[in-house]
């Protein structure tokens, strides 16, 4: 069955399932958003209804929250759980330092929020989303709608004095409106490129009025589970510069193989 699945959804597996082992009995866990994620969610989800794993998850995005009520997964708010013990998300850019890029599934906001309310993040990503330097994905940056023309006017313009090398934002659609987030606001995604300074830019991109958050994730991520079409994987501690390999079997994943839905 594992022969259907892609060689990216293989890794993205193999890198869901390899984090699973950082969850322990009892912990309050954030729960990312994305395909990456998703997979985080059924693995998880498995271990829930099968091995009586007991724990309590803090989902990103209303899909996910969704998902986790699906494979059973028992999900409370941050408001109610206060401080997380670990979140597990995915990521649209790593670099070195384990900064990132994320958005892409258009959930920052609330997976920025989780995140820091976490003592430990973990990405789990498949290799290609390794860089040396952020800023080949566009950033997704949130803004509120009212003004959000202006907003963007200010965001290019402030663009100008930074070391970046595309400095043109897109308004993200969903068919024929803007794409509309959990929270009721847009996305701007920017063409940088290159971020040359990525603390900077998230600093200076937040003081501009109509701006929510960014995607950049500064000095959040505690580790990265890279994930390979192959079943290896790699996890890379920010915190100790530890790398450990491993290989995950895909005989694991058989049961959750049938379902490739996000
Ligand atoms: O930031 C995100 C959602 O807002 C996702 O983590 C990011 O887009 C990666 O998604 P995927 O695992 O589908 O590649």
């Amino acid at each position: 069955m594992s022969a259907d699945l892609s060689p990216i959804d293989k890794a993205k597996f193999a890198a869901a399932k390899r984090a699973t082992d950082f969850v322990e009995d009892g912990m309050r866990v954030g729960l990312g958003t994305g395909s990456t994620a998703a997979w985080l969610v059924k693995c998880l989800g498995e271990l829930v209804r099968e091995e009586g794993l007991k724990i309590t998850g803090v989902p990103t995005s209303s899909r996910t929250a969704a998902l986790a009520r699906d494979v059973g997964i028992p999900v409370i708010s941050l408001d109610e759980a206060k401080w997380l013990d670990l979140t597990i998300d995915g990521a649209d850019e790593y670099d070195g330092n384990l900064n990132l890029i994320k958005g892409g599934g258009g959930a920052l906001l609330q997976e920025k929020i989780v995140a820091t309310a976490s003592d430990q993040m973990v990405v789990i990503a498949d290799v290609g989303k390794q860089v040396d330097t952020l800023g080949a994905f566009p950033l997704p940056v949130e803004v509120i709608p009212f003004g959000w023309q202006t907003t963007k006017v200010l965001v290019e313009e402030t663009l100008i004095g930074l070391d970046v090398l595309g400095r043109t934002a897109s308004i993200r659609m969903n068919g024929d409106h803007p794409y509309v987030t959990d929270e009721g606001n847009y996305i701007l995604d920017l063409h940088l490129r290159r971020i040359g300074n990525p603390r900077q830019l998230s600093l200076v991109l937040n003081q501009i009025p109509g701006v929510v958050e960014n995607g950049l994730f500064i000095d959040i991520c505690d580790a990265v589970v890279i994930g390979y079409g192959d079943g290896r994987v790699e996890l890379r501690n920010i915190n100790d510069g530890t790398i450990e390999e491993s290989q995950i079997d895909f005989l694991e994943g058989e049961n959750l193989f049938s379902d490739l839905s996000d």
